[in-house]
């Protein structure tokens, strides 16, 4: 039984196909990575796997359980979480808060009981207080704990979010374009990260335009092109694939990783 199991998962909106019939696995521990060029559909793969949308046809599967159309704070329940392309942190939250919204996700009670302010509520609360502390001190976030958000370079934005996700103690975290507008440091503390997530036994599913990255990391590469899975395997099989090479380590893939390059010189 692996950590994530998704088979023939398609979706379409109206006349397009953005999605068509892609199955693939990740175990525990285990870094896999889903490439293509703009507009293959990652992102949208990732949206049905994390119970944003609800696929037209396939099933996803998290440690043996049927969770195909599960809202997202159900997945978070079962051990998914997720973190957006776009920044989805709260800017006016202080760092702390947005993590201890985030262990909230994970748990069965949430910010309503808090405001109820029940002594149980109130324990709990200082332990999600405690317990997101503790994180972003792994994080090396703690100093930053007070401050507003939006007081965060982007690079420490993007560890905030990787952070809130965290704090769901995920079983299997999508992180999508984690390293995207970052500089060369920081590209390389998200590097040693996921790597210390995976080696923590956490499945990653990981979207990412930096080929550098994706071909440092990943077990194993999966490549969408409008859609549909063209090529998958090992990083070294996949860079030598004419296929893949055609439709996206061609021409415009290498710009992209020569930019991705430049920009962490
Ligand atoms: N909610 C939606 N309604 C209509 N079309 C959509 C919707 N979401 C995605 N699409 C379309 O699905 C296709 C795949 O988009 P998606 O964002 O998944 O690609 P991507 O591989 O993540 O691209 P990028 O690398 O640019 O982020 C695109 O043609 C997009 O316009």
């Amino acid at each position: 039984m692996s950590l994530l199991d998704v088979e023939g998962l398609s979706i379409h909106f109206g006349g397009l196909a953005a999605v068509t019939d892609v199955s693939f696995k990740v175990e525990a521990g285990e870094i896999v990575s889903i490439i293509g060029p703009n507009g293959a559909g990652k992102t949208t793969l990732f949206n049905m796997i994390s119970g944003l949308y609800r696929p037209s046809s396939g099933c996803v599967r998290l440690n043996g359980e049927k969770v195909t159309g599960l809202p997202p704070e159900a997945l978070a329940r079962r051990g998914l979480s997720r973190t957006f392309q776009n920044l989805q942190v709260f800017q006016q939250m202080t760092v702390l808060e947005n993590v201890m919204a985030g262990c909230h996700l994970g748990e069965k009670s949430g910010w309503l009981s808090d405001l109820l302010g029940l002594p149980a509520s109130r324990r709990q609360t200082r332990a999600t207080r405690d317990r997101a502390m503790a994180l972003l001190d792994r994080l090396d976030l703690a100093r930053w704990a007070t401050r507003p958000a939006s007081a965060l370079s982007y690079g420490l934005l993007k560890r905030l979010e990787i952070g809130r996700a965290l704090a769901a103690e995920p079983r299997l975290l999508l992180l999508d374009e984690p390293a995207a507008g970052c500089n060369a440091v920081e590209t390389n503390d998200i590097d040693a990260l996921i790597v210390e997530l995976a080696a923590a036994g956490i499945g990653i599913l990981l979207v990412e335009h930096d080929m550098k990255l994706v071909m440092r990391l990943s077990k194993h590469i999966l490549v969408l092109d409008r859609g549909v899975k063209i090529a998958e395997g090992a990083p070294e099989v996949i860079g030598r694939d004419p296929t893949v090479i055609a439709a996206y380590l061609g021409r415009h893939g290498q710009d992209e990783s020569e930019k991705g390059a430049a920009s962490c010189r």
